[in-house]
């Protein structure tokens, strides 16, 4: 796949497309590119006249468009989107900038206009990457425009009204849809045919691999050519190591000495220094070899140490202790933590490394990010899911090699006890029960806006949150939902210990812990049933039983909702869900089309997907064939 150098970088971004045309959405998602739909509140009234060129008008339409949707983002939710895609589309004719029509006068009048006539339709994009700095946001803004020339035949008055009654015009500029009816007023066109529908695809995809997948250039001046030709076609971009630097275009600057040649220093994405080897003998000539610096490997060979940096200084508090106060001296935290001063030092400096401390001469800070998501107190902390990560998964993950060749968990490797010892252990050990519960919760925390608000649910009265643990998304519905009520119902182990949990200004009727197993026991009655993160943990035959059982007491018009993070139709994307399936537990996850078979087997139908390019997806669907309108909430 050409693009995969690109969506590969991309994926662990949060890309909000700040638009509700339809055709942009169906554009992105058709390349594979996972992205929310934030449609932007800007109103398209910039003065015209005060642009030199109609493109400068579409591309500051774009921008602002998108501008308003990222500040939007900042302020009102916590996670600041990363990137975010704007843009505006536009026909100039004899000098006229035409958008949608307001009305069937309005496009009467654009269409008689362009009847007979080449014209030019300009869509302007922006790419904003965007980020957080002592709560401020940063933009950094990349834009471009494509230009397309179409030309309609003679429109007779009779043609033109018929098109018009067609309902299509109204929301296209120019007042007509190549993509649709209006195609049979079109005699030709020259350019990008996707630009005239709204997005210019092809430019933007060279821009994606300008932006994240620029030519490796030679920065050693002996070597008489490039020999890599530099990345003018999107097709050039099928080499997946052939990835150096950022966006910001960092220039190699340091030149060290090396045994066997010259290293050329420059920096990768995630801005690691990158070197690559240029053997002696081929300095005056062209090197194959010594361009491809394989950055990507050389991270994923590393990955272990990042990962485990940041699982010693979680578990170590050391964000917490730089929360409560900073900046700290390394022998300062080192006393807190009771740790080692040089030990501590070289993992203060990892960690400074992987960009989640600051360093200064007074001394370590924690980054906005660390404040808010390594710290163990804040409410959208992932300390949990780390500590889990490090005392339960990352043993498993040592016995990678035995699993893959047995295929099965390695609960009896990694822990000495069989795995259901162990799943039952969840619940023995009051220590290991509550650092599974606050894994659950970190991320149901994280991912529980996102989860309540994919669909609109305010139509459902009651929910009941299967295996909803310790209510994190419960309080997230009501609070989005004032008038649902919504019983978590989970295995009496679990319902014991919520309380610590709990949100301290919980509306405390409108949410209610029910003890019981899903398999055995009957479930409470509710209008809206939720599955999130269940259904990938479980064999089949369990997911038959809890199915059954689902679809059994759903009263028609009642619906189903799955969170899970859904699989591309290959299954390769994303990446971390992929990985996580090492694990090898008896369950697996699965594409959009295997939960809608899988769902539709139990009487759900009307299934729809959300892909919220976050950790969670959402799946909706009904039991029988009802029909409820459920709009995207933006
Ligand atoms: O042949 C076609 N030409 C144009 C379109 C659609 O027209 C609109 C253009 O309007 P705009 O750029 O202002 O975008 P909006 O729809 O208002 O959405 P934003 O939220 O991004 O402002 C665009 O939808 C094109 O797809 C067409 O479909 N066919």
């Amino acid at each position: 796949m050409v693009l995969s150098p690109v969506l590969g970088k991309l994926v662990s971004k949060r890309v909000v497309l700040a638009s509700a045309s339809p055709r942009r959405q169906e554009i992105l998602t058709n390349v594979g590119l996972r992205f929310e739909v934030v449609p932007s509140w800007f109103k398209e009234t910039l003065e015209k006249s005060s642009f030199a060129a109609p493109y400068e008008y579409a591309i500051e339409t774009a921008k602002q468009k998108a501008l308003e949707v990222a500040n939007r983002m900042h302020v009102k939710h916590l996670r600041t989107p990363d990137i975010v895609i704007g843009a505006d589309t536009i026909v100039t004719v004899d000098e006229q900038i035409l958008e949608k029509p307001v009305d069937k006068q309005d496009a009467y009048r654009m269409l008689s206009r362009l009847s007979g006539k080449e014209h030019s339709v300009f869509t302007g994009v922006v790419i904003i990457h965007c980020s957080s700095k002592d709560n401020q946001l940063e933009t950094e803004i990349t834009d471009f425009y494509e230009e397309t020339k179409v030309k309609f035949s003679d429109l007779s008055e009779e043609l033109l009204w018929e098109y018009i009654h067609s309902g299509e015009p109204m929301d296209k500029a120019g007042g007509y849809g190549i993509q649709a009816l209006g195609g049979m007023l079109v005699e030709y066109v020259h350019g990008d045919f996707l630009n005239v529908v709204g997005f210019p695809l092809n430019h933007f995809c060279k821009k994606l691999a300008e932006l994240y997948c620029p030519p490796l250039k030679h920065t050693i001046q002996h070597i008489k050519h490039d020999s890599i030709p530099s990345v003018d076609t999107f097709e050039s971009l099928s080499d997946g190591e052939s990835e150096s630097s950022s966006f910001k275009e960092h220039k190699g600057a340091i030149k060290l000495d090396s045994p066997s040649g010259v290293i050329c220093n420059s920096e990768n994405s995630s801005g690691v220094r990158t070197g690559s080897v240029v053997p002696l003998e081929n300095q005056n000539g062209v090197s194959d070899s010594a361009a491809k610096v394989p950055s990507k490997i050389l991270d994923l060979m590393d990955g272990f140490r990042a990962s485990k940096a940041l699982f010693v200084a979680s578990k170590l508090k050391m964000f917490d202790h730089l929360k409560k106060k900073s900046p700290l001296k390394a022998v300062d935290i080192a006393n807190e933590a009771g740790t080692s001063v040089c030990g501590t030092e070289r993992l203060l400096d990892a960690c400074t490394a992987l960009g989640l401390l600051e360093k200064t001469p007074q001394g370590y800070s924690n980054t906005d990010s660390a404040n808010t998501y390594l710290a163990s107190d804040g409410e959208y902390s992932l300390h949990g899911y780390i500590i889990h990560s490090n005392d339960h998964l990352w043993p498993l993950f040592t016995h990678l090699e035995s699993a893959v060749k047995e295929g099965s968990r390695q609960n009896h490797r990694a822990f000495g006890k069989k795995t259901e010892d162990l799943f039952n252990d969840y619940y023995q050990s009051q220590e290991v029960k509550q650092r599974f519960m606050a894994a659950m919760h970190s991320i149901a925390r994280l991912t529980a806006r996102d989860v309540a608000t994919a669909f609109d649910l305010s139509e459902f009265k009651t929910a009941c949150d299967l295996g909803g643990c310790t209510g994190a998304l419960a309080h997230e519905l009501i609070q989005i939902y004032p008038n649902m009520k919504v019983t978590v119902f989970d295995l009496p182990e679990v319902i014991a210990n919520t309380s610590c949990f709990q949100p301290s200004e919980q509306r405390v009727a409108s949410v209610t812990f029910v003890s019981g197993n899903f398999f055995t026991d009957d479930l409470p009655e509710a209008d809206l049933y939720i599955l999130s993160r269940v259904l990938h943990d479980w064999p089949d035959e369990k997911i038959h039983i809890l199915l059954k059982k689902i679809s059994a007491v759903c009263r028609p018009g009642s619906a189903l909702l799955v969170a899970e993070t859904v699989l591309d139709e290959q299954k390769i994307h994303p990446p971390r869900v992929v990985l996580q399936s090492l694990s090898m537990t008896e369950g697996k996850q699965r594409s959009g089309s295997e939960y809608k078979q899988l769902l539709e087997k139990y009487g759900f139908t009307n299934t729809q997907i959300k892909i919220t390019g976050n950790l969670l997806d959402v799946v909706l669907c009904f039991k029988k064939s009802v029909i409820l309108a459920c709009t995207e909430i933006a």
